[in-house]
């Protein structure tokens, strides 16, 4: 019954990929467009920085791949979203672009995928070519989820999942691993636990979620959307279905998010007691860091990625990029002066002297 009805929807799934600042997403995005599966995916990158850096670092690009920047598709980019699923539709139609059979949304770290769901249902456009699959959630097994589920973007995501995918399990133990699984399953219990290199589990499930059908066990997303329970969330007690049409200060009060660029190449040696030393005086203020940097003596640009408060291995940018930018890093921070931290960083990179505490 269920098979009959989906076979009768021909409408293009789009599927939501969230998940907290450094949870995972580009990473699990880039394993999935690498299986044949997805080769007919178009894939949105919603990114906050004024600068994107998400869609350098996702390895296939091509026409399908479309970049909004600059904000949260929870906050000022929605109209953003809506105008680029209709002109992929469009384009596709026009035969100028190849045709694609799905779409996948990268949300920002901070989204709440709830206003996706809305901009579907509430254009007449949108709603008879797209439908929404789901959500999936990439969950960081090494997060302390008591502490992160204090953030209401993080508590949503993950109540919204119909897909929680554990990340970084490489990282942590199976006792962990474990807990954390249990912890989910409170904070949501009708998701399906998947683990991230479990790419083709994952995979299988993309397009297959279809809540409007019942197919999925996450009743939830839909009952918010048909409004059988009450869409609010629980912290701020503001209403998921509306576009918010917020600033980003206004959407996630204390957070901010800025962008540094160097147009000089950078001596490693000093670039990572930078970053150690911000680490340490910023500590978990600084949520979130990444970004491209030309090294001294390095032809390409290296990839670096900092997830509250820890560094990651760095990466080698294996193309050239077509960009202005010699290197830039985005920070996304939490009650930080902006200037203070540009200040330090700019002194220990080039005059080796910090603020005092
Ligand atoms: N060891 C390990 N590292 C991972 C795994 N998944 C992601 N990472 C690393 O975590 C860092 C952040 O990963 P991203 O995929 O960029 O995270 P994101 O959720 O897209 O980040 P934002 O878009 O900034 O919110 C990168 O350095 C990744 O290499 C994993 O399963 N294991």
């Amino acid at each position: 019954m269920i098979s009959t009805e989906k076979e009768a929807d021909r409408r293009t799934p789009v599927s939501v990929l969230t998940g907290f600042l450094g949870a995972g997403k580009t990473t699990l995005l880039n394993q999935l467009l690498k299986e044949p599966y997805f080769n007919d995916t178009a894939v949105i990158i919603n990114e906050l920085g004024s600068i994107g850096v998400d869609h350098h670092l996702v390895d296939v690009i091509d026409e399908h791949t479309v970049l909004l920047s600059a904000g949260c598709i929870c906050c000022s980019v929605q109209g953003e979203l809506v105008d680029t699923l209709k002109n992929l539709f469009m384009r596709a139609i026009n035969k100028e672009i190849k045709p694609f059979k799905r779409v996948i949304i990268e949300t920002t770290g901070l989204a709440e995928p709830s206003p996706v769901l809305y901009s579907l249902r509430n254009d007449g456009f949108l709603e008879e070519r797209y439908r929404f699959d789901g959500t999936l959630t990439v969950v960081d097994a090494q997060l302390d989820l008591d502490a992160i589920s204090q953030r209401p973007e993080a508590a949503q995501q993950i109540a919204l999942a119909d897909v929680i995918v554990l990340s970084k399990t490489d990282l942590v133990s199976e006792v962990q691993q474990a807990q954390i699984a249990k912890q989910l399953v409170r904070m949501n219990a009708s998701a399906i636990q998947m683990r991230s290199h479990d790419i083709a589990g994952i995979a299988r499930l993309i397009g297959q979620l279809n809540p409007a059908q019942g197919g999925n066990p996450a009743q939830k997303t839909m009952k918010w959307l048909t409004g059988q329970a009450k869409p609010v969330n629980p912290t701020t007690g503001r209403s998921l279905l509306k576009p918010s049409h917020r600033s980003l200060s206004e959407q996630h009060p204390g957070i901010s998010t800025f962008v540094i660029e160097f147009d000089e190449p950078l001596s490693p040696i000093r670039f990572f007691t930078c970053i150690e030393a911000i680490q340490i005086y910023y500590g978990k203020q600084v949520l979130r860091f990444k970004g491209l940097v030309q090294f001294e003596g390095k032809q390409n640009l290296q990839i670096i990625q900092g997830v509250h408060g820890q560094l990651y291995p760095v990466g080698t940018l294996e193309r050239q990029i077509d960009s202005d930018i010699y290197s830039c890093l985005v920070f996304i921070v939490d009650q930080v002066d902006h200037q203070d931290i540009e200040e330090d960083i700019r002194n220990i990179l080039f005059n080796q002297a910090i603020r005092s505490a």
